[in-house]
């Protein structure tokens, strides 16, 4: 790997000599492999012993793996039980659990996609809470809503717009993350791409951009709500000199974490700005190179901020009285009451009745991708299950025949192939899974099977292996 000459030279600079050396060397190694397990699908699991290297320390959910798998040819990963994503990240974790434990809590993460830090987020977030993952560029936003739809939460909103549109929205959160786009320097040993896109000139254009958007959301978080910041770069521009302009522009105070000497996260490396800030740098952290603070805002808390038993009860009746959930399988899911069917161009999702108030008014100025469960598309007579509603964890997998595939076939089914289903299963939709686990649907029509997997989620290798190398147990 070929370093950028100034990139070396400004970071030696910051540094030192002596953490130079050890960022260098620890850039030029193979990076850790992690992998993140769903509590809602998986709570009992753990990696396959054989590629097991122990637990990430700030995350409870999070385990490294002593070499790289094949991911993609794991049913499992494509069920969503786990998440594949490097140790450093989830970091969110440890700040949530300190930070964002008193609930029900709104979140939202503007800069999300692919969702890695969505899912911890989600999987931190007190019960009752709704998360809104936001990605402003659409084909990221539709991976993003693929990643959020196999993490199978309920509570979460997928939209796809810029921060300036949240502005607008009047939309107002407890929490909001931003993991902006910045100059990549704590990913060069993964992407050789931030590579070469690095230069000093990007660096200024991203430590501005940061800024706006940063800017463009600050008043749709509460007073006394949570700002956690983070990047996957190192330099201060980006970083400490950005979160200066927050604290002290935009009105927030620094809070600490609660860290461990023995994970060897570093803090400011910005002469006179002795903060509590963290840093993950490779050689040294057993992760990627990120920076995370967290800070509230100032003002005081909102007490009576939580929605209004007697207002909601009357809105209730009254959507109830427009027949909104007239064409769809209420008992597809568990406990139907707790939700509002909403129909929208043929397309039923059930909305969590908790926040059916911030739905409507997020659907008036944003551009939803997925709200709640994404329950299925009425075609005539007919309602096609979505994906969506096989992978939730609120699937009341008990209203459809199941058939159990082996690993040949569960590998066809997520390439889109056709598979055959038992003779003796019965005809109509059939949830299909590998391990007990649900994968997806088919329409059994006797002869054939129709395959209703998604065609721009399907596995696209031509290769398949014969033996399903285990990943992780699920109990
Ligand atoms: C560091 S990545 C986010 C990674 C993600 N949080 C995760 O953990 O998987 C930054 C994201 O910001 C998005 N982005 C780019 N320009 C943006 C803007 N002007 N406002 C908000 N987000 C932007 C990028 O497309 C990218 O998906």
């Amino acid at each position: 790997m070929t370093l950028p000459e100034d990139f070396i030279n400004y970071t030696k600079a910051l540094t030192g000599n002596e953490l130079w050396s050890i960022i260098s060397r620890g850039l030029a190694d193979e990076p850790p492999v992690s992998i993140r397990l769903n509590p809602f699908k998986c709570a009992s699991g753990s990696p396959a012993e054989s590629l097991s290297d122990g637990k990430v320390g700030w995350c409870d959910s999070g385990y490294y793996l002593n070499s790289r798998p094949n991911f993609t040819f794991d049913p499992l990963l494509h069920a969503g039980l786990y998440y594949v994503q490097e140790a450093s990240s989830m970091f969110l974790d440890r700040v949530m659990r300190q930070y964002a434990s008193d609930g029900p809590l709104t979140m939202l993460d503007l800069c999300a996609a692919p969702g890695g830090k969505s899912t911890v987020a989600r999987a931190a977030l007190p019960e009752g809470s709704l998360l809104v993952s936001n990605e402003p560029m659409r084909t990221r936003a539709q991976i993003l809503a693929e990643n959020m739809q196999k993490f199978g939460h309920e509570d979460v909103i997928v939209t796809n717009n810029y921060p300036r549109d949240f502005g607008k929205s009047r939309l107002m959160f407890d929490v909001i993350l931003t993991d902006v786009p910045c100059s990549g320097e704590g990913m060069f040993r993964k992407d050789d791409m931030a590579i070469s896109e690095w230069s000093v000139q990007n660096v200024e254009k991203c430590w501005r951009l940061q800024r706006e958007i940063v800017s463009d959301v600050w008043q749709c978080l509460k007073p006394g709500g949570l700002l956690i910041y983070s990047t996957c770069t190192f330099n201060t521009k980006e970083d400490e000199e950005n979160i200066r302009y927050i604290t002290e522009e935009l009105g927030a105070e620094l809070l600490p974490v609660d860290i461990d000497d023995s994970w060897k996260i570093t803090g400011s490396l910005l002469s006179g700005f002795d903060k509590p800030v963290y840093r993950f740098l490779p050689g040294l952290t057993r992760g990627e190179g990120i920076f995370m603070a967290v800070m509230r805002k100032n003002g005081e808390r909102d007490a009576n901020d939580t929605p209004r038993k007697d207002k909601k009860a009357k809105k209730d009746k009254q959507r109830n009285s427009k027949k909104e959930t007239a064409s769809c399988n209420r008992d597809w899911i568990k406990d139907p009451d707790r939700f509002d069917f909403v129909t929208s161009d043929n397309i039923t999702a059930a909305i969590p009745k908790a926040w059916r108030d911030v739905y409507d008014a997020a659907a008036k100025s944003l551009k939803i991708l997925s709200a709640g469960i994404t329950i299925g598309e009425s075609k005539g007579k007919d309602i096609i299950p979505a994906q969506a509603l096989a992978l939730s964890r609120a699937l009341n997998k008990d209203t459809f025949a199941q058939a159990e595939l082996n690993y040949a076939q569960a590998m066809s089914f997520l390439r889109k192939e056709a598979v055959t289903l038992p003779a003796d299963t019965p005809r109509g939709y059939v949830l299909v899974e590998f391990n007990g686990v649900p994968l997806g649907f088919e329409k059994n029509i006797g002869n054939r099977a129709n395959n209703l997997y998604p065609a721009e989620w399907k596995v696209k290798s031509s290769h398949v292996p014969d033996e399903y190398n285990e990943i992780i147990r699920t109990k």
